[in-house]
């Protein structure tokens, strides 16, 4: 890939906040400081430098993390790196997928979002598959407009009620396979360890770093 070189010789060279993290959602920006930390990154977030949560208008996991990534390299003239993730369960068709937060609604109400799963699973019926799997698509954005992007996926079963105060989103209610902890009740080196944005992580480490 064209321009490959040059990335990874810029982001070592990074100074601390050179690296925007472009998100608006605290629970994700605390997990990728802490992905990023042993690189000796320190990312500094959307939201800190004031800049605007766009509208998510992709069809895609991938569309709309490059989507967020570039508006923030282009505002911030920084390289910028977004995540644009969520929940898909199979007796859904894979909904709500790319509208995981969408389902919280405007007040961002996961307890909300985990009821409306559950009940949408129980219309369909008492033998519907309880399997589920998350998704995180990274993009990172250089000013110069090159973009690279990496998908990561873990897979799971949902439990109900809901367990553990830890993580956010959808985590009280995802028990990920061959584990008795949900992502909500397992510490957070755990769920960094196994996550599908450690999966996704893992790549864009071999990648740019
Ligand atoms: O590890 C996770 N554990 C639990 N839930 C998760 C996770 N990862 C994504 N999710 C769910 C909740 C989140 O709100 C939505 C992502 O939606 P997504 O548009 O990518 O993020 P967002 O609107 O919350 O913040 P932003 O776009 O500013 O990065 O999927
Ligand atoms: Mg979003």
């Amino acid at each position: 890939m064209s321009g490959e070189g040059d990335g990874r010789q810029a982001i070592r060279k990074l100074a601390p906040g050179k690296l925007v993290i472009a998100s608006h959602n605290e629970g994700k920006v605390r997990e990728i400081k802490a992905l990023l930390s042993p690189f000796g990154i320190e990312p500094i977030s959307a939201g800190s430098l004031g800049l605007p949560e766009p509208e998510e208008t992709g069809t895609t996991f991938v569309a709309n993390a490059e989507l967020k990534a570039m508006q923030a390299a282009d505002l911030s003239g920084l390289p910028s790196l977004a995540d644009d993730s969520g929940l898909c369960v199979e007796a859904l068709n894979g909904d709500p997928g790319i509208f995981s937060a969408r389902w919280a609604g405007p007040g961002k109400d996961f307890a909300v979002a985990m009821e409306l799963v559950e009940q949408k699973i129980g219309e369909k019926g008492p033998a519907a598959s309880r399997d589920a799997h998350f998704v995180c698509a990274l993009a990172l954005a250089w000013p110069d407009g090159h973009v690279e992007w990496f998908e990561g996926r873990v897979d799971g079963t949902l439990v109900w009620p809901p367990r553990g105060a830890n993580g956010f989103g959808y985590d009280a209610m995802f028990l990920p396979n061959g584990h008795e902890q949900t992502f909500g009740e397992m510490a957070p080196e755990a769920k960094h360890a196994m996550s599908h944005r450690a999966d996704a992580f893992r790549q864009l480490v071999a990648a740019v770093f």
